[in-house]
């Protein structure tokens, strides 16, 4: 049991994460994406606008008829028809609701709606009142609220509530308000408007100054009980606030703000990478909780603390939000900790003046790397210190790509230990399928292939692809890192690193199993 006060999650990622330039799906694509949001277990949401295609009418019915579970909400503006048509697409939805939305600020009434207060009032109060005859529950949003002078906003949030709107969203639209200024805005509205202590209250912020998640959480300490978000914060311009940003927010500063939702956090990390590859939507680097870097350390003090304790230097557990993330990369940046303990992976022990000598290796070619992959680190190992240390390498690889519908791969595998060399050959959808799967032929044991990541390292013609594949062995996972001009030789060269990693902690177990 909790005391803390539970924030309804409103996923606005299919209606205003798909007005991001280039995120559209296919309205058949919305469903499986709708599955996804409601498995994370958001409370409501918005699938898209119903009068503006027929695809996304089809697409908001087939969500509305298919999942009964959660609330859909129909998006219209003050107009009969876009009200009638949301009203249609959500008729066969278990729980729906219109949401309404209408310009409140003089900025938009004058340049955009060309309309008089007097007369966007009078639109309101009617549009909500035909709303009414059809839904329960209607949300009314006063579209640009943060630039609405507040004794404007104030009289058409009334003319809503007494038309029977049970929600009122007071989004900043144009990303422009401040968390004090928008959380003043809640409670005024909130203690001002007549019938304003009556209704629930929702934010819905835009990140065109980075503050959409701060804005958000200004509005829940100002009584607002719903925030409407997107996944990876993906949406018009800079985007909405993003759902994992607010949802950790609200979970690691519990203590402090007193706020819980129903998201389960272990999905977030699994959602995100489906959103975003769904959107075509790559994902900033630094991104707060999802983004590449946001569990990855290369400094040597970082990485020593993190080893020591990982409460040193991260305030959250990856793991928790389903992030299969390794949390040292080598740079020049990084301590003779980390190293040893990279190692340590592939079964190599060394220490005393013996890593110290091989800590200067590691940081002169540091120096001329981004970043030191494991299989360039290996190879490290054998020349500086002549150890055998990997049990396969990859050899030659060639692949026929192209616009056929399948792409060929035929891979030579050295099998260091045994002295000797096998060759496979595969097809796949793309060449990294036919790579990885013929590679699979090659290895031994029994090792199912994880997840693969591709980053780019620098761009031009010397281009560099940065590969990071995770392979499952006996219900522990494991990791294999290269860089490669070639990205196909990358992701060939990790996954060969993350089997030689698997293999080589399950030979380590064997001897210590003999020892004991
Ligand atoms: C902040 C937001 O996210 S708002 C949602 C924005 N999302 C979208 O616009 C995506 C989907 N939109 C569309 O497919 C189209 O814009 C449609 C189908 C909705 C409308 O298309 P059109 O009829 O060709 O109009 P168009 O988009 O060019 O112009 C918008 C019209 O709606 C009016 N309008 C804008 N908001 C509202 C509102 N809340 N209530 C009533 N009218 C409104 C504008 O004043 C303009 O009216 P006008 O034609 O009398 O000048
Ligand atoms: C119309 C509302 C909900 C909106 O999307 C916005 O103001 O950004």
């Amino acid at each position: 049991m909790t005391d803390k006060k539970r924030i309804q999650i409103f996923d606005t990622t299919l209606r205003d994460g798909e007005q991001a330039p280039g995120a559209s799906v296919k309205p058949e694509q919305k469903i499986p994406l709708a599955a996804k949001l409601i498995e994370l277990g958001v409370d409501v949401i918005e699938p898209g606008f119903p009068i503006s295609s027929p695809g996304e009418f089809a697409a908001v019915q087939e969500i509305s008829r298919r999942f009964q579970q959660v609330e859909i909400c129909g998006f219209a503006r003050a107009v009969k028809g876009d009200i009638e048509a949301a009203v249609k697409a959500t008729q066969d939805a278990a729980r729906r609701r219109i949401h309404l939305f209408i310009s409140s600020s003089d900025i938009h009434l004058q340049h955009q709606m060309r309309k008089t207060r007097k007369e966007a009032v009078a639109l309101a109060r009617e549009m909500t009142a035909y709303a009414r005859q059809f839904s329960d529950v209607v949300e009314f949003t006063a579209m640009d609220a943060t630039r609405t002078r507040i004794e404007d906003l104030i009289e058409m949030v009334e003319v809503a509530i007494e038309e029977g709107a049970s929600i009122i969203n007071l989004p900043d639209t144009v990303g422009y308000a401040l968390p004090q200024e928008y959380g003043n805005m809640f409670r005024r509205v909130r203690e001002e408007a007549r019938g304003g202590q009556t209704v629930q209250y929702s934010a819905h912020c835009h990140n065109d100054l980075g503050l959409a998640v701060a804005n958000s959480l200004a509005a829940i300490q100002n009584g607002a009980s719903q925030v409407e978000v997107t996944v990876n914060g993906i949406g018009e311009r800079t985007g909405n606030a993003a759902l994992e940003e607010l949802v950790m927010a609200l979970e690691t500063r519990g203590d402090a703000l007193g706020f819980t939702t129903g998201i389960a956090i272990d999905k977030l990390y699994e959602t995100s990478r489906i959103i975003s590859g769904a959107m075509h939507f790559p994902m900033a680097y630094n991104k707060p909780i999802v983004g590449r870097n946001a569990f990855q350390h290369e400094s040597g003090i970082h990485q020593d603390g993190l080893l020591k304790d990982r409460s040193t230097y991260e305030i959250m557990n990856p793991e928790k939000m389903g992030i299969p993330r390794s949390m040292i990369i080598l740079g020049k940046h990084s301590g003779r900790h980390a190293l040893r303990d990279r190692l340590a992976r592939y079964g190599i022990e060394i220490q005393g003046e013996e890593l110290n000598e091989f800590y200067n290796v590691f940081k002169e070619a540091a120096d001329q790397l981004k970043v030191v992959s494991d299989n360039q680190l290996l190879q490290m190992v054998s020349q500086s210190l002549g150890r055998p240390t990997q049990v396969y390498e990859l050899g030659d690889v060639q692949v026929v790509a192209g616009s056929a519908s399948n792409r060929v791969a035929a891979v030579t595998l050295h099998h260091l230990h045994e002295n000797r060399e096998s060759s496979h050959s595969s097809m796949g959808n793309g060449p990294l399928e036919a790579v990885i799967a013929a590679i699979s032929q090659g290895i031994d044991a029994e090792i199912t292939f994880g997840d693969l990541e591709l980053h780019s390292l620098s761009g031009g013609e010397d281009a560099h692809a940065e590969a990071a594949v995770s392979v499952e062995r006996k219900g522990k996972t494991y990791r294999g890192t290269a860089v490669h001009h070639d990205i196909v030789m990358a992701a060939g060269l990790a996954y060969v690193a993350a089997c030689n990693s698997a293999v080589l902690s399950a030979e380590d177990e064997k001897q210590e199993m003999q020892m004991n």
